[in-house]
């Protein structure tokens, strides 16, 4: 008798839901489109915005809705879920759930023949707030200021939890959730990550903060593999650190140890086996890791709403240029990650602007914007000597560096190591406009600066390749813009990749697989057999992933490498502009000029 194992993935946009079958192989796939499905919510995509203080934030009941809509369509499909022997899954990281006083009691008591929203959203409400503030958040600068001091600097804060102090990790978040609205934050009984509050949904009870996810938090200390006093009492006010640990849970250290059966509501309502095993579920990202079995100097390209750049590691270099969290699910390895407000929404700005120029002004296809991309010279340039275009398109606040909204664009003569600075386009004269003509310019533009970001930051992370200067031996894309062709094209020509580039050919949704795998992992695994064994002895390397472009190419990628400097520059001014936070100007240099040894271990 077949098999299954769902994963699941809660993300801004959508909630995926896929199973597979104990070989792996993708058997079913569903998924719910929050703007297409659930608009009711007066989301855009996905999210609830308060501009004034910088809020984003979704409500917790959609996500609900969601959850009963996923697994009807599953069962459409097909699917018998009496044959799932374990669940999964992932959710977008950092947010947070805050559960009321009735919350568990309400979970532990679901009634079969109602709705999740009608039981946990109804007269009694299972919430102690109705939102969860969303990753691409940034209303909380103050805070991070504090969480940065108090450990004394950002490189002490990144050293101890893997990061420095962000708006959108969930330490700063809970501190300000206190502050703002002290009498939710005194009604809250427990407080889940997004993941975790996935996991308790199906398992019928508060679920633990996974082990990989809580390093997305600013408050756990990854070496000592607990809650950082100093930390949870900066968040929680220093006469509520035993209320906040408790508010939080215990954090199993095993990512991969069943939290029990599933449910008894979903025995009842969609035929689940009650011996199906819940499996902690991880964030989004640390989930797509397990999509693959990653070798040294790997990469994955995440592009969904934000663009992640992810490897797995043995070293901990922690640096606050970026992140480390721990594996998911092997104990020792580390995740480490870039991640980028300013990804695919970003992208589509720019192709609206191109679009809107074209007969069907309305369109949402992306051939314009690829044909644009790909018929521009790399860099802009016409010949080898003429200026490179560099620039950076942030409609909303980005992460990496920490500046508010803007958009950078500069000419850089690298001989001369100059930068010159395009007017914006209501000030131009037809001169600039053929150096840099907005919006075509901008289609090759913005890839190329999301790639150098990525190249600039990760260059000391990745090894010689052969013959070939130190780069990725592979790069996979996974997410919504790993369809696009052009896109994997510049992917290759900025970063390299010895073998290529990739993206999964298993289904549309890494992150779900992952979760999948995960599960699977739990409940076939040979006693002592780690996660990687157990994929790669499964691994079908021609059915389960393909290649789409080129990677290193001789002169090209040199090419982009005298871009860097130039680029970093760019970078510079736009911090010394718009920038945010303590040690803004530090921001950026760090991320080249540390020691550039990989194989130096922090201990
Ligand atoms: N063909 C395409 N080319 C470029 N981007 C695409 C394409 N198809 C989808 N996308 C992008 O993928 C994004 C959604 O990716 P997805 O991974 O599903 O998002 P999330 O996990 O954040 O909900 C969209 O915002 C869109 O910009
Ligand atoms: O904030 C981060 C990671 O630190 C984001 O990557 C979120 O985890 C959301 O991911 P997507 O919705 O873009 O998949």
């Amino acid at each position: 008798m077949a098999e299954y194992y769902l994963g699941f993935d809660l993300s801004t946009q959508q909630l995926k839901g896929i199973a597979v079958k104990a070989d792996l192989k993708l058997a079913y796939e569903a998924k719910v489109d929050f703007d297409a499905d659930l608009s009711k919510y007066g989301i855009k995509k996905g999210v609830l915005t308060n501009p004034a203080e910088g809020e984003i934030f979704a409500p917790v009941a959609m996500w609900l809705d969601a959850i009963d809509l996923v697994l009807q369509r599953l069962k459409e499909q097909g699917l018998e879920f009496s044959k799932v022997k374990g669940i999964s899954g992932a959710g977008m990281q950092h947010g947070t759930v805050f559960w009321s006083k009735d919350g568990e009691t309400l979970l532990e008591g679901l009634d079969a023949g109602k709705t999740l929203l009608e039981q946990l959203e109804g007269k009694k409400s299972a919430f102690s707030h109705p939102y969860s503030p969303n990753w691409q958040d940034a209303s909380t600068q103050e805070q991070c200021d504090a969480f940065d001091g108090r450990l004394g600097s950002q490189e002490r804060l990144a050293e101890v939890t893997g990061s420095k102090a962000h708006h959108r990790f969930s330490g700063p978040q809970i501190m300000r959730f206190r502050q703002k609205h002290p009498e939710s934050y005194a009604a809250t009984a427990r407080i889940s990550l997004v993941s975790s509050f996935l996991a308790s949904i199906f398992l019928g009870k508060v679920a633990p903060i996974d082990i990989g996810d809580v390093c997305g938090m600013n408050l756990w200390d990854i070496k000592k593999g607990g809650w950082h006093e100093d930390l949870i009492a900066l968040a929680a006010g220093d006469k509520g650190v035993a209320e906040l640990k408790a508010k939080l849970g215990q954090v199993p250290e095993d990512g991969g140890a069943s939290f029990g059966s599933i449910s008894p509501y979903f025995v009842r309502r969609y035929n689940f086996s009650p011996s199906t095993s819940i499996v902690p579920f991880t964030g989004d990202n640390p989930s797509t890791i397990l999509a693959l079995p990653l070798r040294a100097s790997d990469a994955i390209v995440s592009l969904g709403t934000s663009t992640t750049f992810l490897m797995s590691t043995p070293q901990y270099k922690p640096d606050p240029a970026y992140h480390f969290m721990n594996h998911p699910a092997t104990a020792g390895l580390y995740m480490f990650m870039l991640c980028y407000k300013n990804g695919g929404l970003a992208r589509e700005h720019i192709r609206d602007a191109l679009n809107s120029q074209s007969s069907d002004s309305n369109s949402k296809t992306w051939d314009n914007f690829n044909q644009t991309a790909t018929s521009t010279p790399v860099l802009g340039q016409t010949s080898s000597s003429s200026p490179m275009r560099l620039g950076l398109f942030f409609p909303r606040p980005e992460i990496v560096p920490n500046v508010k909204e803007g958009t950078w664009r500069y000419l850089y003569d690298a001989k001369s190591d100059s930068l010159t600075a395009v007017p914006p386009q209501e000030a131009r004269t037809k001169t600039e406009d053929s150096s840099w003509p907005i919006p075509e310019a901008d289609a090759r533009a913005i890839l190329e600066s999301q790639f150098l970001s990525l190249r600039l930051r990760s260059q000391n992370l990745v090894h010689k390749q052969g013959k070939l200067p130190p780069q990725p031996r592979r790069i996979y894309l996974v997410g919504g813009g790993a369809a696009n062709p052009a896109i994997a094209q510049l992917a290759g020509e900025v970063l390299g990749g010895a073998e290529g580039v990739f993206k999964l050919d298993i289904g549309g949704n890494a992150c779900a697989l992952g979760s999948a795998y995960k599960a699977a992992w739990t409940g076939l695994a040979r006693k002592g057999e780690d996660f990687e064994a157990f994929v790669e002895e499964r691994w079908n390397e021609e059915g389960f992933v393909k290649k789409i472009a080129d990677g290193y190419r001789e002169g090209v990628w040199e090419k982009y490498g005298e871009a860097l400097k130039g680029f970093e520059e760019v970078e510079n001014r736009a911090l010394e502009e718009k920038g945010e936070g303590r040690g803004k100007p530090k921001e950026m240099g760090s991320a080249i000029t540390r020691d550039r040894d990989p194989t130096v271990k922090h201990d």
